[in-house]
């Protein structure tokens, strides 16, 4: 397998019966590539499978050796009483508190099941661009998102955030990347280095 962190080879996806596929995709280290189709036509269902949540009926998924995934799902749970703060789940998920914007850093002191819906969505992305992650699967993101909380979601998922410092030569290094859904494909182009269309 090349550098990629993830191949995607002729894949049929579903659940017991195929729902998406055959698709094919590559996502290489420092890349935001975007996944666009109608509604159900298994965007979802794709991460899944990447994810190892949904059935892989055909093809092969090719993950670099170790590729650790983070995976914000359409609709992130939400408990009805969860007493923990937004900072106590960042430290939780391994994020980084450094660079955070300044529109999360006002409510990671608050309670998670006190937040607006698009500051609790906001808040999980950022737990998955911040983590450790190597791959971050992001399904409909802008779920929630007002046009200012989009245009910052926009600057989160700058390529510049993919980097990582290389512990052996101090270097800062590209070797993340981002697969995203969404069906607004304004945001797409604007977000995302490639858009892979799915039938
Ligand atoms: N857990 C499941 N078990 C069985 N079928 C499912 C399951 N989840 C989704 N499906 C079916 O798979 C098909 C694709 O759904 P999926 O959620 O992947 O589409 P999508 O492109 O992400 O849709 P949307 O844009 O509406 O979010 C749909 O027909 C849906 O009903």
């Amino acid at each position: 397998m090349s550098a990629a962190l993830l191949r995607v080879e002729d894949v049929v996806a579903g659940y017991g019966r195929p729902v998406v596929g055959p698709v094919s995709l590559d996502i290489a280290p420092g890349e935001v590539v975007g996944l666009w189709g109608a509604n159900g036509c298994g965007k979802s269902t794709l991460l899944n499978a990447i994810a190892e949540r949904a059935d892989l009926l055909a093809g092969r998924i090719l993950r670099r050796p170790g590729l650790v995934i983070a995976y914000q799902e359409q609709t992130p749970v939400r408990l009805p009483s969860m007493p923990v703060t937004g900072r106590e789940l960042l430290r939780f998920a391994g994020a980084s508190m450094q660079d955070m914007p300044a529109a999360i850093h006002a409510v990671s002191g608050r309670r998670i099941d006190r937040l607006s819906g698009g500051q609790y969505q906001l808040l999980c992305v950022w737990a998955a661009i911040a983590g450790r992650a190597d791959l971050i699967l992001l399904d409909e993101p802008t779920n929630n998102l007002d046009p200012e909380r989009e245009a910052l979601l926009l600057e989160m998922l700058d390529p510049s955030r993919l980097t990582r410092r290389d512990a052996s030569s101090a270097q800062t290094v590209s070797d993340r990347g981002v697969l995203l859904v969404s069906h607004e494909r304004r945001f797409l182009e604007d977000a995302c280095s490639r858009v892979v269309a799915i039938a």
